[in-house]
């Protein structure tokens, strides 16, 4: 967060709002384990798709798998501070609910992602071994 900007308005200049929109994502995965997990298993899918010289098409499916899992990762910590900021750390029923959710579509983000990196990888390594 930048320790000198009070603004509390609406951006005035469409780069401000980028600047704001970037410091969303910098701060999302400095302080977010998942992301940071995301985006480190996001560099070994790309290493892969580079070593088994994967299609085109194959790089859009695995641009969407990448993209979806981070994505819904994002959001589900823009839940989760939501949450924390509304009840404060109490315990509150409703509040484990939506991050109880939140959380359930990251899984299931996750395990799609996961068909579709099987999908696109799968023939290659199947090729490459018999
Ligand atoms: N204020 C609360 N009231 C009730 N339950 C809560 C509250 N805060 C957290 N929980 C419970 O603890 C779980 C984990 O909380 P939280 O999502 O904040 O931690 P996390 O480790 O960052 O989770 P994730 O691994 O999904 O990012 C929630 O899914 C929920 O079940």
């Amino acid at each position: 967060m930048d320790s000198n900007d009070k603004q509390t308005g609406k951006n005035k200049t469409f780069f401000r709002s980028v600047r704001h929109a970037l410091t969303g994502v910098r701060t999302a995965f400095t302080e977010e384990d998942n992301l940071k997990r995301d985006a480190t298993f996001s560099i070994v899918v790309i290493l892969l798709g580079f070593m088994l010289r994967v299609s085109a098409w194959d790089w859009l499916l695995l641009s969407i798998a990448i993209a979806i899992v981070v994505i819904s990762e994002m959001w589900n910590t823009v839940f989760e501070n939501m949450v924390d900021l509304v009840v404060h750390h109490q315990y509150d029923p409703l509040a484990k609910k939506i991050k109880d959710m939140s959380a359930g579509t990251v899984l299931l983000t996750a395990f799609f992602s996961s068909l579709i990196g099987l999908y696109v990888f799968v023939p290659y390594l199947w090729r490459m071994l018999f």
